[in-house]
């Protein structure tokens, strides 16, 4: 089933206005910072509330005319939320039950899925006897136990701790996999998320879709400074030029230009934050080979097993991020405020044409 949507809406002064395809067995993943419009997109598709405008088609099955209950969808949320009431097994077999299917047969469905996700153990429990991940499972497998045409993912393992999100995650790719019928939209901050289930990405900025395009080539080659952030990787924009960019008050960052950059033409450099590393501001690091800018540090912040650092001050280096281990922010004596230089090694940047504003 290929999803087709047009969808404007105005919620308060807030103006949405987005189209997207999801073709047959595949993923979408809609990005954005909060606020943005991604709930209302998926509002509108799982038809919660209604557009001012909107055409949703499934394989041409208009779903704008159709209301909520009618529509064949799935929803994943953040949280589980199970019927506390009702065991596992119940819970899971709501959505074939509701769809007309007798009690025995809607449990059969409900088992199989339950298996599917590694859940039969839990089939007799109730839903406060299960682990968020444990939850998080279950709600996989009502969310596919009525066989919907269009899957909605919302923020699926935004509420799991960081050791039972990866199992899920892959519980999703496994199961995303498996049909080739389905078109599925996840709402996700995290890119590990959207590279791990999406084949599309669409980034929403203010209600509007500001980049959208294969979830590799939108995160490895960043045209918005949004998308940058959430991938994780620095962007710096000026002007693409033979030795890699220039910035718009003049400093050169030494790159390599990616196959489709032209010099002359606006251009954004692009790195990961482990190859920014950070000296002392009186290093002496001046001619050295690689790229040197004087910055300030501006908030240091836990990332997993790093503490990336949010670098402030004027130039082409205010707003980069460094990836240090925490004893090399000891070492340093890091706090916001710090002077420091940062060293980028050309190697590691990679200049790209910037075709959207960022
Ligand atoms: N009921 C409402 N009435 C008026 N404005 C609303 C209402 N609900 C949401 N909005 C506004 O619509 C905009 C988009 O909200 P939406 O929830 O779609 O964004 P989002 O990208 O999902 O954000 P988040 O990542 O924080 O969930 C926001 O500016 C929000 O303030």
């Amino acid at each position: 089933m290929s999803l087709h949507a047009e969808i404007d809406l105005t919620r308060g002064t807030f103006e949405l206005s987005a189209a997207f395809d999801v073709p047959a067995g595949t993923v979408l993943a809609i990005l954005g910072p909060n606020g943005s419009g991604k709930s209302s997109i998926l509002g509108s598709l799982a038809g919660l509330f209604r557009p001012d405008h909107a055409v949703i088609t499934l394989d041409g099955r208009k779903l704008h005319e159709l209301p909520a209950h009618d529509r064949a969808v799935g929803l994943l949320s953040q949280d589980a939320l199970l019927f506390p009431h009702l065991s596992v097994v119940d819970n899971v077999a709501f959505s074939p039950r509701s769809k007309g299917k007798s009690r025995n047969e809607s449990r059969e469905i409900a088992r199989r899925w339950l298996a599917e996700v590694d859940a039969a153990e839990f089939a007799e429990r109730r839903p406060a006897q299960l682990s968020g991940g444990q939850a998080q499972r279950v709600a996989v497998a009502r969310a596919l136990a009525g066989s919907p045409d269009l899957l909605l993912l919302d923020e699926p393992l935004a509420a799991l701790d960081v050791d039972a999100a990866p199992a899920i995650r892959g519980l999703l790719r496994r199961v995303l996999a498996a049909d080739p019928n389905r078109a599925t939209v996840l709402v996700t901050h995290d890119p590990l998320d959207a590279l791990a289930l999406a084949d599309h990405v669409v980034v929403l900025a203010s209600g509007r879709v500001v980049e959208r395009g294969p979830t590799r080539e939108v995160l490895a080659a960043p045209r918005t400074a949004f998308t940058a952030r959430i991938a994780g990787l620095n962007l710096v924009p000026g002007t693409a030029v033979a030795e890699g960019l220039r910035t718009g008050d003049g400093g050169l960052v030494a790159g390599m230009l990616s196959a489709d950059a032209v010099s002359g033409e606006p251009a954004v450099a692009v790195f990961e934050p482990s190859a920014v590393s950070v000296y002392p501001a009186d290093d002496g690091l001046t001619g050295s080979p690689r790229n040197t800018i004087g910055a300030v540090v501006g908030a240091l912040e836990p990332h997993g097993p790093v503490i990336r650092v949010r670098a402030a001050g004027d130039g082409w280096a205010s707003g980069l991020s460094a990836d240090l281990t925490p004893a090399a922010v000891a070492d340093l004596r890091l706090e916001p405020g710090s002077r420091v230089r940062l060293a980028i090694k050309a190697t590691a940047v990679t200049v790209h044409p910037a075709s959207l504003q960022a």
